[in-house]
This record gives C-alpha cells, sequence and structure tokens, in this order.
C-alpha cells in the first residue's frame, strides 16, 4: 500500500461517516482532478478556475525536470555547484522539504534579518548558483534578495547572468527582468497557486539544480493519483480531511509529529498548505510542526490533535487511539496533502486558494516603510507599542498567560536570525511556555510566516495570543536600489503584522531588544 492512514478511533463517527458520505455522493475528488472550480461555491469560482493546474502534474514536471537537468549540467561544467534559493512561503517551502528528503544542500533565504542575508551573500559567489522564485515576481522580500545578489555578484566581478535564474509566472515583471539581464527563466504554470505548486517548476527546478532526484519524487506522487481522484469513502484524501473536519471546531490545532524515517521538514510545509488554505472567514486549521521533544507530545493540549507523518517505508505501529497517522513516500504525501486540503476547502464552505487576509500585512509593512525618514533607522518607525511590556519578563508573562483565549494558541513570532544565537533559546521557550501554560505554542520567524501561518492567525478563528520579538539596532544592510535597507524592512514588517493582528482585536505582546538572546534568557528564567 502506497499510503498508509490510521485514524483515531475516538473521532465523532456520525460526523466523519456524514461527511464521507457527502464527498463520495458529490463526487468531490473526480471533480477536483478534472478541474471543476465550482465545488467551493460561487464567490471561489473565479480563483478556483484558475488553480487547479496541480492535479495534472506530470507531463509539465517531465518537461521541467529535463529542463533543469541540462542547466544543472551546465551549472556543474562551470564548476558552479551551491545553490541559493530566494522565495518565500509556496516559492521555497517545497524545493527545502525535498532537498532535505535527498540528503542534498539547498541554501534557502526567506528571512530580511540583515545577518541572514549577509551570511548568504558571503558564500562562494563563484561557485554559486542563485534561484529566485516567485510566482507574483512581486514578493519585496524575494526582490531584495535578488538586488543584493546581483550587486554582490558584480562587486566580485562575477556576470549574474551566469550565476542567476529566476522561477515565476508567465508574464511577471520578474520574467521580463530576468530576461533583459540575460539571466535564466524557468516559467511555472500560471494556473497553479503558490501553496500548490510543490510538483512544479516551484519545487522541482532548486531541487534538481541541488541534486535530489525529482524524477522518483514525481513518480512517488503520480502513483497515488488514482487512489486520490477516486470517489470511495477509503480515498486516503477524503479520510484525511473528514477526519480533520470531525474534530472542528473544537480541535482545530494539528501538532506534525515526524517518525524518525520521515524527518524532511514536511511540518512547515503542511503549516503553510493547510493555514494559508483554511485560515480565513473565522475558520480554519492550525497545523503546528512540532520539534522530537515538544510538550505537546508528552501532554496533549485539549484543541490538538497529534499527526504523526511517515514515510511509509518501515512499518510504523499503528497509530495510538487519539492519534493520526499518514505514512506514505514523500511524493505522495505532496499530492494527498494537497488534495486533502481542497477537500477540506468544500467541508468548511472557504476559498482554499485565496489569501486574503496576507495582503493586510503587506499594506501595513508598506505604510511603515513610507513612514521612515532614513535607511537603517529603525528606532524611526513610529511605534505605538508599549515599550514597558518588554521590560520586565513575569508581568509579560503573566499577561501572556491571561491573554490566551479558551481553547487557545500562542504564536512567537520571532523576528530574528534563524541561524543565530536565538534559535535555541526560541525552541526553549516555545517547548516551555506549552509545558506551563498547557496550550499549543507556534514558532513562526517573521517575516517567512506571514507567507504562512500568518493568513490563519490574522482571517482564522480569533484564538491566538501573539508574542512578537524582535532586534532593535540591527546593523545596517542596504537593498541595492531601494531607500530602505534589510534592517529597515524587517522592522516595518515586524510592526505592519503586529498593527494588522491588533487591529483584528488580537493581543500582541511585544519584547524588542537591542540584545534577544538576554531578552531570551531573561523570559526563560522568569518562566
Ligand atoms: O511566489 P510569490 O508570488 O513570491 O509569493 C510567495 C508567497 O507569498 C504570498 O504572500 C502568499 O501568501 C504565499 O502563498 C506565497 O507562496
Amino acid at each position: 500500500m502506497t499510503i498508509q492512514l490510521s485514524i483515531p478511533s475516538v473521532l465523532d463517527e456520525q460526523k466523519l461517516s456524514r461527511n464521507l458520505a457527502a464527498l463520495v455522493r458529490d463526487r468531490v475528488a473526480s471533480r477536483i482532478f478534472e478541474k471543476d472550480a465550482t465545488l467551493w461555491g460561487d464567490a471561489a469560482e473565479a480563483e478556483a478556475a484558475i488553480r487547479l493546474g496541480w492535479t495534472d502534474f506530470v507531463q509539465s514536471a517531465e518537461a521541467v525536470v529535463s529542463e533543469a537537468e541540462q542547466f544543472r549540467d551546465e551549472l556543474r561544467a562551470r564548476g558552479v555547484d551551491r545553490v541559493v534559493l530566494c522565495g518565500m512561503g509556496g516559492s521555497s517551502l517545497a524545493p527545502a522539504v525535498i532537498c532535505r528528503w535527498a540528503g542534498v544542500p539547498l541554501d534557502t533565504i526567506d528571512s530580511t534579518h540583515p545577518a541572514v542575508v549577509k551570511a548568504a551573500l558571503q558564500g562562494d559567489l563563484a561557485r554559486t548558483v542563485v534561484v529566485v522564485s516567485s510566482k507574483s515576481g512581486g514578493t519585496i522580500e524575494t526582490l531584495s534578495h535578488r538586488a543584493a545578489f546581483m550587486s554582490a555578484f558584480r562587486e566580485a566581478g562575477l556576470d549574474p547572468a551566469q550565476h542567476m535564474a529566476v522561477v515565476t509566472d508567465p508574464g511577471s515583471a520578474l520574467e521580463a527582468d530576468a530576461r533583459a539581464a540575460g539571466q535564466r527563466v524557468f516559467l511555472a504554470d500560471p494556473n497553479v497557486g503558490g501553496r500548490f505548486s510543490a510538483l512544479t517548476a516551484f519545487g522541482l527546478v532548486p531541487s534538481v539544480l541541488a541534486g535530489a532526484d525529482a524524477r522518483g519524487l514525481v513518480a512517488e506522487a503520480q502513483a497515488v493519483r488514482e487512489l486520490l481522484k477516486a470517489d470511495t469513502p477509503n480515498n486516503p484524501a477524503f479520510v484525511l480531511a473528514a477526519s480533520i473536519m470531525s474534530d472542528l471546531p473544537e480541535k482545530y490545532v494539528l501538532g506534525i509529529d515526524s517518525e524518525p524515517d520521515a524527518r524532511w521538514g514536511l511540518g512547515s510545509w503542511i503549516e503553510q498548505l493547510v493555514a494559508e488554505s483554511t485560515g480565513k472567514d473565522g475558520k480554519g486549521v492550525l497545523p503546528i510542526a512540532l520539534p522530537e521533544d515538544a510538550a505537546e507530545l508528552q501532554q496533549t493540549p485539549a484543541n490538538t490533535r497529534i499527526v504523526r507523518v511517515g514515510s511509509g517505508s518501515q512499518n510504523p505501529e499503528s497509530g495510538a487511539a487519539n492519534e493520526l497517522l499518514v505514512a506514505a513516500p514523500l511524493g505522495a504525501q505532496l499530492l494527498l496533502w494537497e488534495t486533502a486540503t481542497a477537500v477540506l476547502g468544500r467541508l468548511l464552505d472557504i476559498d482554499p486558494f485565496n489569501q486574503p487576509d496576507v495582503e493586510s500585512a503587506k499594506v501595513a509593512a508598506r505604510a511603515q516603510l513610507e513612514a521612515v525618514p532614513q535607511q537603517g533607522d529603525t528606532s524611526a518607525v513610529p511605534s505605538r507599542a508599549s515599550v514597558s511590556e518588554s521590560q520586565d519578563p513575569a508581568a509579560l508573562l503573566a499577561t501572556l498567560r491571561q491573554s490566551v483565549p479558551v481553547n487557545g494558541y500562542v504564536a512567537i513570532q520571532a523576528y530574528l536570525d534563524p541561524q543565530g544565537p536565538c534559535a535555541p533559546l526560541l525552541n526553549e521557550l516555545r517547548n516551555r511556555l506549552a509545558k506551563a501554560m498547557g496550550v499549543p505554542v507556534a514558532l513562526g520567524w517573521g517575516p517567512s510566516y506571514l507567507h504562512s501561518t500568518g493568513q490563519l492567525h490574522k482571517g482564522g478563528p480569533a484564538l491566538g495570543a501573539f508574542l512578537q520579538i524582535t532586534e532593535q539596532n540591527l546593523e545596517p544592510l542596504e537593498i541595492p536600489g531601494s531607500e530602505n535597507g534589510f534592517d529597515t524592512l524587517i522592522a516595518a514588517q515586524a510592526r505592519g503584522d503586529r498593527d494588522v493582528l491588533r487591529e483584528r482585536g488580537r493581543t500582541v505582546l511585544t519584547l524588542a531588544s537591542s540584545d534577544p538572546a538576554a531578552g531570551l534568557r531573561d523570559l526563560l528564567a522568569a518562566l
């Protein structure tokens, strides 16, 4: 069997069979694969009509993989073997997973923290190819990374045209710009949205360049396609979606736990796919990628369903009575979760293909940037936050605890360097908060979570309490061609999202420090 699915025996049987029967009756699986855009209601139809291309992936994947393999060989012949990927959300999460699965190195840049950008620029540029992936071609982080690399290549005496490639939709401004600059362009299928693009150019091009066996991955997905398009009650996509639906609205958090044979980081990809697709209109499902030692695995909060993800290569003990088990090779997992998410959208009666609340944070960040007088002067960004919140760690933790709604969750939103000294402290804080408060705790790195769970935090159930952690007095780092630096950009993004969350009535506590590691140690000491 290619997909092994075991659902919690404690589920509400009636709800489950009612949902399964409706899915079979309405032929939801075959209609998804026939690209029937009417499945999610009138309001969603126009978007759905241009978002179901992912159901037909084999032929285009074959062409993309061949083209990328050829480019990889050209690059290798020139001694270029380090692959850097610049892309946010759906434009980088899948290739990061695929490369971990394949055991090949891929440097993914999805942060605007100056230290992250600086470290990437300092690699061996003569051996580097930078893949700039953006479906819209207009994402500020990705365009800023591209500008920084173009200038770094030039400064190193290298021709950017020999070291940069672009993955984008046909007709985007990025396509035109890359072509004008003589850079290699891979065109993506415009009928596939970012978070459903794992088996298209966005997932495949960087993975092939990095050396992953993309053909094997695509074959794993193809092997389960017939199973997933069948209108039968045992279709794994139906069972997965109906099982998640049976838990709602109480258990809306999925604690994703990877089996030792599946430590590919799939949880972060599932976070974006499921949270951004379902987290709207006050509804939604929040996946949280859990570390191995997560407190939620010892003492599972009432609002959380543990989902164990395995590769299917070993025979995992069938799931515990209260856990969901999804074991399958990576390619099959990708297509299963994409299909199940589309099915879940139907059950929830939402449009799984839009992300209405992502834009609001972008607008707020732009407004913050326009209000910034000088590059690098982050202290000048106007603030409505009370800095005093961050001064007494015990008081901050007490307020956080009181702010969590009944059946709620905590989200830590860290605008810090994910590779820096704060990372282990944040992981410890995440775990100890979950243990001490008995609620699930999501850890999102800013700005990357804005393109993922950020949609649900703003548009989904109003059940989150937020702790935003920022670094003050960042080292300035210029964005070539822009009047703002990366330091200013990341500060504006943090403030923009914080303001939108507060406008939506969410509690956002802030910890702003020029030494965030010390601030985190103080918090840990006060816990
Ligand atoms: O690929 P891009 O157009 O650059 O978009 C990258 C990401 O950012 C957007 O804000 C969306 O929320 C994501 O769904 C998308 O994957």
